[in-house]
């Protein structure tokens, strides 16, 4: 979809390495009709002079205040769209007992289209608003609802990964899979769905979607290794996120060499498989994942809330394992990655409490696995995560408050408050640790305006 044209004027900030941010204070940033980005001029002497550049006359120009910055969007690379009305609603319970209790009802319930629509066009506004530009999204079993899923995430622009939740076997009978053949076969026709909205895959992806293996049968994940490998579409599934999971597999694959050979040995653990939670890897499953190049959602906040685990991200990064992060929306309460990076950073300073200081990430850490991190998990570290030329326009503008000289003002930008005098590290922790959805003004895909805030005028 063509966009206009647009100069966007202010300061920009994004990660250039995991250690480091880039903020580039008075810069313009163009970006052309197919959303991508054409130029980046930084540290512009006369702002008026970018307005005249050759073929750029007519653009619009998008301009952020002095305590407004622009920053990547974020990627979720793990988010169940289906389970948005539990957010918060977890109780004491873990992994097993959390899926029966609470998962599977609601899941179930997505027969229901209208139900469907509600849900799902709620949590693609939800997590636009928090300037997810795209999101790794578990659907449901039903083939019609998951569909229309995809179909929500094109016409609200955001980009997305949509996937059919396979599982035939170890949940109730109104909820599964009948056999593998039928698993596959829905499958199938989910992805084919995305291929006659967005033959290209340029917004949204279809995603091969083992939901786990105590959920699997050898032959359906077998089945779904065979449908990776003749589509080349990606997969997503949870791995070792709780240790009564861990045992089952054990139990029900007695064969396998480990939770991680359960995928690898059907065809599932390649460089497109996207693993969620990875909390109790073996050394050799950490040294088999990184050969194969698959991917790592972390997931704090869930692993938290469902008493999981602490996911060691450190020993992952060390290891040059590709690592994203995920809400896990309802096993996570947020769908905010702002929120998620605040936790993968108290989660690492509790690792760190037992290991060590080597364990805590840092401010600029957390930011880039929000980013870059999670472009790479996607596949897409070539078009998003950072503000390059070349890249699309896949962005938000995040405004801070401002405290006046009698302590007046900025309630409305919600907990950032600024008193003049930090500098723009400063502003960005602010923003880290104390910001929300209220500082996300204005969020683009594309090159699209997706999101802005009521209050917020250009
Ligand atoms: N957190 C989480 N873990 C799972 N493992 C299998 N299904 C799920 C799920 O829906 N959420
Ligand atoms: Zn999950």
């Amino acid at each position: 979809m063509a966009v206009r044209k647009a100069i966007y004027l202010g300061t920009f900030v994004h990660c250039k390495t995991l250690q480091e941010l880039e903020i580039c204070p008075n810069s313009a940033i163009g970006v052309d009709e197919m959303g991508v980005i054409a130029f980046v001029d930084r540290h512009v002497k006369d702002p008026s002079s970018i307005k005249s550049r050759p073929g750029w006359e007519d653009a619009e120009t998008v301009a952020a205040s002095e305590s407004s910055f622009f920053f990547p969007g974020f990627i979720d690379t793990h988010i169940h769209a289906s389970q948005y009305p539990n957010a918060g609603i977890f109780g004491n319970s873990t992994l097993l007992d959390w899926l029966n209790t609470y998962t599977f009802p609601l899941e179930g319930s997505f027969t229901s289209l209208s139900k469907a629509s509600r849900i799902y066009n709620r949590v693609v506004s939800r997590t636009l608003s928090h300037g997810t530009t795209t999101a790794t999204y578990h659907a449901t079993i039903h083939v019609p609802a998951t569909n229309l899923l995809a179909d929500i995430c094109k016409r609200k622009g955001q980009r997305a990964f949509v996937g059919r939740v396979c599982m035939d076997r170890m949940s109730p009978d109104y909820y599964r899979d009948e056999n593998p053949e039928t698993a596959v076969r829905d499958s199938r026709a989910c992805i084919e769905h995305v291929r006659s909205i967005d033959p290209k895959f340029e917004l949204i992806t279809p995603v091969i979607t083992p939901r786990f293996a105590p959920s699997c049968s050898e032959a359906s994940l077998r089945g779904l290794g065979e449908l990776h490998k003749e589509t080349g579409v990606p997969c997503q599934t949870h791995i070792s996120e709780n240790k009564s999971e861990v045992a089952l597999v054990k139990e029900l694959f007695p064969k396998a060499k480990s939770y991680t050979h359960v995928y690898d040995d059907c065809g599932l653990l390649t460089s497109k498989m996207i693993l969620a939670h990875a909390v109790y890897l073996s050394e050799e499953e950490r040294a088999l994942i990184k050969t194969r190049d698959a991917k790592i959602s972390h997931c704090p906040a869930s692993n938290t809330a469902l008493t999981s685990g602490a996911a060691r991200i450190r020993d992952l990064l060390d290891r040059g394992i590709t690592v994203g992060l995920g809400t896990d929306v309802s096993g996570g309460y947020s769908p905010s990655i702002l929120e998620e990076a605040r936790q993968a950073m108290l989660v690492s300073r509790h690792v760190a409490m037992q290991d060590g200081d080597g364990a805590k990430l840092s401010t600029e850490e957390v930011l880039y696995l929000a980013t870059r991190g999670g472009a790479r998990v996607v596949g897409l570290e070539d078009k998003i995560g950072g503000f390059e030329v070349g890249m699309d326009w896949d962005a938000q503008m995040v405004r801070l408050g401002t405290v006046s000289g009698d302590g007046q003002g900025g309630l409305d930008t919600g907990l950032v408050e600024l008193f003049g005098g930090e500098d723009w590290n400063e502003c960005v922790a602010k923003w880290l640790y104390t910001g929300d959805d209220r500082n996300t003004v204005a969020v683009w895909v594309k090159g699209r305006l997706v999101h802005q805030l009521a209050t917020y005028r250009p």
